[in-house]
């Protein structure tokens, strides 16, 4: 796959000499599914991998940091910042907003990092818009029943904010086959192969790999 970066959106940027750039990342998929765990395998194994920080509008839950999981700011500050152009992409998620800071992005890939967008659908759609060479990843529940009962043990939601994402979880699972590569979160270790496999693995390669014969050659 062709590395991704991010448009140029100012003068600096245009005048910059040739680096390396990294690649792109989106990691999708129903809340309570497990992306935050699966990541948090994935980043203690390769460090040198670097998630985005969104910005929201949701309140912290008990031990979240502001700057380390998330930037948690007003609705007039998120607003502000969608008007001046400063999210790469953004969306409402039951009832809060939340988005990805543009610049950040942009001097992390620059550098040469990979970096891992975890965002729902909606942002997923947009950066498969701005961005098509981003490889997206989406990770599937075994089931809806177990996908509850994954949010419901986390403990950190209301019984309303359950229902909105329980919601919001059938219609993304539907379109889970719109992304590059899908996984099953039902083995925890084998699902943090997978995204391994999924991350390090180049689609552009492989495809161009010459198909086997179907007989050996005759010499
Ligand atoms: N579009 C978009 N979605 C995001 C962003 N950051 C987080 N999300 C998604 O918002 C949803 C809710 O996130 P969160 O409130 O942390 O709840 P959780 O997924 O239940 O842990 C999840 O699907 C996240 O992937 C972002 O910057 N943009
Ligand atoms: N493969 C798995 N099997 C069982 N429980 C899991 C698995 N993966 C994650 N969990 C649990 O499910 C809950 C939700 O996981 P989390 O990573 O917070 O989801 P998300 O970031 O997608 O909202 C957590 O309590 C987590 O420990």
């Amino acid at each position: 796959m062709p590395s991704t970066s991010v448009p140029p959106n100012d003068q600096a940027t245009k005048n910059r000499v040739s680096q390396p750039t990294g690649q792109l990342i989106v990691f999708t998929g129903p809340s309570g599914v497990g992306k935050g765990t699966l990541l948090r395998h994935l980043l203690g194994q390769h460090p040198d991998i670097q998630l985005s920080i969104s910005a929201t509008t949701r309140q912290p839950r008990e031990g979240e940091e502001n700057g380390k999981h998330y930037y948690f700011v007003s609705r007039p500050e998120f607003e502000a910042m969608v008007a001046q152009g400063d999210l790469l992409e953004w969306a409402e998620f039951a009832g809060n907003l939340y988005g990805t800071p543009r610049k950040p992005l942009e001097h992390m890939i620059d550098r040469g990092h990979t970096v891992i967008l975890e965002i729902e659908l909606d942002g997923a759609r947009q950066v498969r818009e701005s961005l098509p060479a981003a490889r997206q990843i989406f990770v599937l529940p075994p089931s809806v029943e177990e996908l509850e009962a994954r949010i419901r043990e986390r403990g950190q939601d209301s019984d309303d904010a359950i229902a909105k994402r329980m919601a919001r979880a059938q219609i993304e699972i539907q379109a889970a086959s719109e992304f590059d590569i899908q996984i099953l979160n039902d083995d925890l270790e084998l699902a943090v192969k997978q995204l391994e496999l999924a991350v390090f693995t180049q689609p552009s390669t492989a495809a161009h790999q010459p198909s086997p014969p179907e007989t050996p050659p005759q010499i």
